[in-house]
């Protein structure tokens, strides 16, 4: 009985699921070179009256009319997909049986580029959106939480997907905190639902 109790504590059950290895590493490459050239932009986020830089670089493709507010600050346009971003958003789908209208990028120059705590609560998504996450390039350490509890570590590998389920972001919260470690960039894909536009 002791055992289980400590496992249980050790090994907290998270709305997510991890596939290391989602991509080969050949694919992986091929992937972030395509993405590097992606349109990226240094958008400003307003938060308590102040206007500053948003910690990373940002880009948005997806189905028409899928506009994308954040943080009541931030507005995307999509652009139109890319073969790669359509094809690897159909393999998503086929993996998890989930559907995505839009993907968001994030590029993370540095150790000093990252995302606070946070979930994806913004309603253009509809009600408890599945979000599916690739990453690509530099080994980062990525966070989640229960809303008031301990935080778990991810190392987010190249080419590895980190699916959240529907309902982890009315119960928890993830970052990408800060690292003072000399990383180089890292490339973040989150594949998300959306209630408008079409195709
Ligand atoms: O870069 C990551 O792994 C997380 C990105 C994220 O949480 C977001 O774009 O909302
Ligand atoms: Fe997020």
């Amino acid at each position: 009985m002791q055992q289980l109790n400590l496992f249980a504590e050790l090994a907290p059950v998270l709305p997510v699921t991890y596939y290391p290895d989602f991509l080969s590493f050949e694919q992986a490459n091929e992937l972030y070179q395509h993405c590097l050239q992606l349109q990226w932009q240094q958008n400003q986020i307003r938060i308590a009256g102040k206007t500053m830089p948003v910690p990373r670089l940002e880009c948005l493709y997806g189905d028409k009319n899928c506009d994308y507010l954040y943080s009541n600050s931030v507005f995307l346009k999509p652009l139109i997909w890319t073969d790669n971003l359509a094809n690897l958003r159909d393999r998503i789908t086929a993996l998890t049986g989930y559907k995505f209208r839009i993907v968001i990028g994030n590029q993370y120059r540095s150790g000093q580029d990252s995302i606070g705590w946070h979930a994806d609560t913004d309603s253009s998504m509809g009600y408890q959106p599945a979000i599916a996450s690739l990453s690509l390039g530099s080994c980062r350490k990525f966070q989640i939480k229960p809303r008031n509890g301990k935080p778990t570590d991810f190392w987010l590998e190249h080419g590895s997907l980190l699916v959240m389920h529907p309902g982890c972001q009315s119960t928890h919260l993830h970052q990408l905190p800060k690292t003072n470690k000399v990383v180089s960039t890292r490339i973040n894909l989150t594949f998300r639902p959306h209630t408008g536009g079409g195709r």
